[in-house]
């Protein structure tokens, strides 16, 4: 069994290379940045005020949430609705940083997270015990300092515009990637004020992707695991 913790800023390629990892290695996928997402949407359609700490807090608690942990099909289920694209809207990624800064809501989400990749490590979950690939941005620091390898993923500002723009506007001309900077580079300074995920920590190492392309950066990735493994 082995846990895999990768951290990073947004479009840094977290998400999609944390995925082709897990499939390459036979491991469970757990997208903890999908968690926080969940979260907001849960106080959004509950009409919890996003600002009164205390209630959002309440209302993350008692919040119904299954992940998919298959990398191949991951999944999101609110109370058992599919929540999957509804947590990529933009109103949900404009929000996230207010909740993802509520530390009595990262206390509630860092223990679910750690007890699904506690799962994993145990005969019967999705990998049968053989390990899990967890990505967020305070996997490596917070949530599982000790896992078996620890990668922070980064890209220049530049690539990172530029990867999240053709993704989400289908284009990467001037006022596309303009578009998309609020999503990127505000929410990495929000973010950036409860976890560390710019510079990497004792023992992570760093994994630079902005001249590689996708499947090179999953080969470093990869190199890195089989690394520290070894
Ligand atoms: N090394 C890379 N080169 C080019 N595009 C990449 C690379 N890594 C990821 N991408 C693309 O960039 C976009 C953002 O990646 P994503 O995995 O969602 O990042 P994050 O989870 O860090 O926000 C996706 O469309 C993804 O396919
Ligand atoms: N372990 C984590 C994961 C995500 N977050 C926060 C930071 C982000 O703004 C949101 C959404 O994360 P997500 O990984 O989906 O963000 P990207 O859109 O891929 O940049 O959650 C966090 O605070 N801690």
């Amino acid at each position: 069994m082995v846990v895999i913790a990768v951290d990073g800023p947004s479009g840094s390629g977290k998400s999609s290379v944390s995925k082709a990892v897990a499939a390459r290695l036979g491991l469970a996928y757990l997208d903890t940045g999908a968690m926080y997402r969940a979260a907001t949407l849960w106080c959004v359609d509950g009409g919890t005020d996003l600002a009164d700490q205390a209630a959002v807090a309440y209302a993350v608690r008692g919040m119904p949430l299954e992940m998919g942990v298959d990398p191949a099909a991951p999944t999101v289920h609110l109370g058992g609705r599919d929540v999957a694209a509804a947590i990529r809207a933009t109103e949900v990624s404009t929000a996230v940083s207010q909740v993802a800064t509520n530390l009595e809501v990262r206390a509630e989400l860092r223990r679910r997270q750690r007890a699904v990749i506690e799962a994993e490590n145990a005969p019967g979950g999705f990998s049968g015990g053989q390990g899990i690939v967890a990505e967020g941005r305070d996997i490596t620091t917070v949530v599982a300092p000790d896992a078996d390898a620890r990668v922070l993923l980064t890209a220049s500002e530049e690539a990172r515009l530029r990867r999240r723009s053709l993704e989400v506007h289908g284009a990467a001309d001037a006022s596309a990637v303009e578009a998309t900077r609020d999503q990127v580079l505000r929410r990495d300074r929000d973010d950036s004020t409860v976890s560390q995920f710019q510079v990497a920590a004792d023992g992570v190492a760093t994994v630079d992707s902005s001249d590689l392309d996708f499947d090179q950066t999953v080969d470093a990735v990869l190199a890195v695991v089989a690394q520290v493994t070894a």
